[in-house]
């Protein structure tokens, strides 16, 4: 079967931030309403061929989960660290990763390679202890490891999860349609994806050094992060032309960016732009950014209409797994010491 239909012509949509950052509204498409994915892909395309950032708009997510998972994050980096160290980061990067427990290094854009201050809980798909996966023991697929006495809080982060899983789910098509393909094109990708929740603490730096960040200049690594708008500014983005462009607080939007493995898969036709974040802030600044990834069996290579005469694959397929198990090495301190 042919997998591709005509591509939809990328388009601007009707709002840019800034004169810049693309504003989708995906209200008319998730009420199912006719045309509404054709023309949602096309400003699809047009955002992450352009800038590889947009706002996103009319997405359903009620604003009082989206509330719990910010207080989720405050509360459970409002513990003592020995209590936080009692589930430090494990080699499945599940857990508590200490303060500058991250360098960036697969990423160009940060030649000073200062640790990032920022400290981390990190959740990934709920599994149990007779999960194939849990009990083959395989890379980045273990158990969530969740603090005592925290009354409420797994159950608020799962079901955050559980909602960004379904709202990444029903974007899928129109990433397929934006690059050409029939809208189901990626449903066994997506069908059990890669999840992880990231609940980050950024304390207030009175004062930061040369080369320093609360998180330094990176891309992300997967297909699509979502993060709901952040009333503590500091996130700016390195647009294609050189710019730093500071993410507006927009209430009631998500800050979606596409990532490496995106990139990777369109052959580059999607971007994965640079992003960093400084909380010069007097106050801390939490993030709850929500990776949304293919299954790790997934082979990425470049997609049909990405690649062809004229435009030769610029990358060797990949078992996604094996790219975020590099991926995963290269930026954090506990895998390096654990590899070494
Ligand atoms: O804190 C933010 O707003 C962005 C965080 C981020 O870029 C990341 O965790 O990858
Ligand atoms: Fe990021």
């Amino acid at each position: 079967m042919n997998p591709l239909l005509p591509a939809p012509a990328a388009r601007p949509p009707a709002t840019m931030v800034g004169g810049r950052l693309p504003v989708l509204d995906a209200a008319p498409f998730l009420r199912g309403e006719a045309g509404a994915l054709e023309a949602l892909a096309a400003e699809l395309r047009f955002a992450l061929e352009n800038v590889g950032f947009y706002l996103l708009a009319g997405h359903g997510i009620d604003d009082g989960l989206i509330q719990r998972t910010y207080a989720a994050a405050k509360r459970f980096h409002a513990q003592p660290i020995e209590e936080k160290l009692k589930i430090r980061i494990n080699e499945h990067n599940l857990g508590y990763m200490p303060m500058k427990g991250s360098l960036n290094r697969t990423s160009a854009y940060n030649p000073n390679g200062k640790p990032s201050v920022n400290e981390a809980f990190f959740l990934r798909r709920q599994r149990t202890p007779d999960d194939p996966d849990v009990i083959a023991n395989k890379p980045l697929r273990g158990l969530n490891q969740w603090p005592e006495g925290m009354p409420g809080l797994r159950e608020d982060c799962l079901a955050y999860m559980d909602r960004m899983m379904r709202l990444g789910q029903s974007l899928v098509p129109v990433y397929a349609r934006a690059l050409g393909l029939v809208p189901d094109y990626f449903e066994k990708a997506f069908s059990l994806p890669n999840l992880i929740l990231r609940l980050t603490h950024y304390p207030a730096v009175e004062d930061f050094q040369e080369g320093e960040f609360s998180i330094a200049p990176h891309t992300d690594s997967g297909f699509m992060t979502l993060l709901p708008a952040n009333p503590v500014d500091g996130l700016s983005v390195h647009l294609p032309d050189g710019v730093w462009f500071d993410i507006p607080h927009v209430p009631g939007t998500y800050t979606v960016n596409s990532g490496d493995m995106l990139h990777r898969w369109t052959n580059e036709v999607f971007l994965s732009t640079p992003h960093r974040v400084r909380n010069v802030s007097p106050a801390a600044r939490y993030a709850i950014p929500f990776f949304f990834d293919p299954h790790p069996d997934t082979m990425i290579e470049a997609l049909p209409g990405c690649a062809g005469p004229g435009r030769p694959a610029k990358h060797p397929p990949v078992l996604f797994d094996d790219y975020i198990i590099w991926f995963a090495r290269k930026n954090y301190v506990h895998q390096q010491e654990a590899a070494a």
